[in-house]
């Protein structure tokens, strides 16, 4: 044995007797310790426990719920999914009752005829069996005829994969970008730290672009260009440029003239645009429309051999919030078929997604028509929940904007509002002491006076120097009030206690 060369792996460094874990911090792959998402971080660590310690002693806190405001996940705080959707689901998981008569009489003539159609568009009518790696080929019709209906342009159902969501739809583009550290994302600041948190797991290099707080969010190309340059004299080849819209943290919905300038920016510098698009029914103020990349690059006449787009969506978002079902497919336009072939490559390894989401996606892409039994109602939950989310986010940005040291810009959509505090002098040298950015520290603080859990805007990045906090507009609206009193209460004593 002493002849033979040993590599030195963790496992020979120590003695026989007591071999070292096979797995340490120190030999973990370090680009997962790079990795960060501050959705679910410490601050969601520490409302957990404080929600167990409210069940096992009530009353040992000055509050009596934890009123979770960190998470778009809808239905976890109370809202109903759409009737429509889940009957259909109901019956493609269970088709042995569509032909039982007491069905007639539980589930709408619409939801059963959808169920028959999509059944007779999976292969052996088997919810069960895996499918083609891009998704059923009949819902990835339907997906691109909604499109079409969306945007007044050709969708080729060979362009759409199917996935479990929206985040494994781009950890695949990142995966198929991101050769080194030397390939670069330009990626809106602040972001939805599911981008950065790919980009660090790929190996790559997040190029920020600063979203401009004092004209609502605003993305300017002067600053991709700043920022492109400012990478390249780095020796980073830009590859891609994400825009979320509407924006996750900022709320924010682009003009028309603006993603006309993006899609231009990324032709004429050869960068594939990557387009998050999971808001695009949450739009709540009149004066803004969803339109998206796709409808505007073909309105600008560019086509598959101008522009790589991939368009991202999701069954978690709009007013589905389906988040626990995971739905959601990308569009990929402008690709040769040799690169087309790649991405079905990578997807296959996956086999597919699961057939509820698949199924739930085509039903986003094309829920209930005027004339269908079910579209009265589905239209009035529709209706009711955006309007709700609507209401919900004007009175807490209201309630937001009313706080000392707090501006707070319109939600225009999505889910959030992405508030800014400038904090005393005395609360940043309390927040270094405690070994905590000043907006996670003024976040714990909250939590732990108020049960309301929001996350800290360093958890989405923002410009050095400026502090914010994401809260999202979820809870239902009973509990509206609750949070704008504790809030208020708690950010007067805030201030109070570390005023200059
Ligand atoms: C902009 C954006 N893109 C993609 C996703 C991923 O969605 P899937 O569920 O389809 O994977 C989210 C989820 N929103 C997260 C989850 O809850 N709060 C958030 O900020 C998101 O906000």
């Amino acid at each position: 044995l002493s002849n033979t060369s040993v590599v030195d792996s963790p496992s020979t460094s120590s003695s026989s007797s007591s071999p070292m874990a096979p797995l340490t911090v120190d030999t973990i792959n370090p680009k997962v310790l790079e990795c960060e998402y501050a959705v679910r971080g410490e601050i969601v660590t520490i409302a957990q426990r404080l929600q167990d310690e409210l069940k096992s002693k009530p009353g040992s806190l000055p509050f009596d719920e934890i009123l979770y405001c960190n998470i778009g996940n809808p239905q976890s705080l109370g809202q109903q999914p759409i009737t429509f959707f889940r009957e259909v689901l109901a019956l493609c998981d269970h088709p042995a009752i569509l032909d039982k008569s007491e069905t007639q009489g539980l589930f709408s003539a619409d939801s059963i005829e959808r169920a028959w159609q999509i059944l007779d568009q999976i292969p052996g009518r088997a919810t069960g069996a895996y499918s083609h790696s891009q998704g059923i080929k009949g819902l990835r019709d339907t997906i691109a005829a909604g499109i079409e209906a969306r945007d007044g342009f050709a969708a080729d159902p060979n362009d759409i994969f199917l996935t479990d969501g929206a985040s494994p739809a781009v950890h695949m583009m990142m995966q198929l970008l991101i050769r080194s550290e030397k390939d670069g994302i330009l990626c809106p600041i602040p972001q939805y730290p599911l981008y950065s948190a790919s980009i660090a797991l790929h190996g790559g290099s997040l190029v920020p672009y600063y979203l401009d707080e004092a004209t609502g969010w605003g993305l300017e190309i002067s600053e991709l260009k700043k920022q492109m340059e400012d990478a390249k004299s780095k020796g980073i080849s830009v590859r891609a440029l994400v825009v979320i819209n509407p924006g996750n943290p900022t709320g924010q919905v682009l003009a028309e003239d603006n993603q006309k300038a993006i899609v231009e920016f990324c032709k004429q510098e050869g960068l594939v645009l990557l387009a998050d698009e999971v808001y695009q029914e949450n739009i709540y103020v009149p004066e803004k429309k969803f339109h998206s990349f796709k409808k505007i690059s073909r309105s600008m006449g560019y086509g598959e051999k101008d522009i790589s787009l991939v368009s991202f969506q999701s069954v978690s978002k709009g007013y589905y919030g389906e988040c626990g079902k995971r739905g959601g497919y990308m569009e990929v336009t402008g690709f040769s078929p040799e690169i087309m072939e790649q991405i079905y490559k990578v997807a296959s390894v996956n086999l597919c997604s699961n057939i509820s989401g698949q199924i739930l996606a085509s039903l986003v892409m094309s829920p209930p028509k005027v004339g269908d039994e079910s579209y009265e109602s589905y239209s009035a939950e529709k209706d009711g929940i955006l309007s709700s989310l609507a209401r919900r986010a004007k009175t807490l940005e209201d309630a937001l904007n009313n706080l000392e040291g707090v501006t707070c810009n319109k939600a225009e959509g999505a889910m959030y509002l992405f508030p800014r505090i400038v904090l005393p002098q005395k609360a940043i040298k309390a927040a270094e002491a405690a070994k905590k950015a000043p907006d996670a520290f003024y976040c714990q603080r909250l939590l732990n006076a108020t049960g309301v859990v929001v996350v800290p805007g360093s958890g989405f990045r923002q410009v050095p120097g400026t502090w914010h906090f994401r809260c999202t507009i979820l809870p239902q609206e009973d509990k509206i009030p609750a949070i704008v009193s504790r809030l208020t209460e708690f950010h007067k004593s805030f201030m109070e206690e570390f005023r200059d």
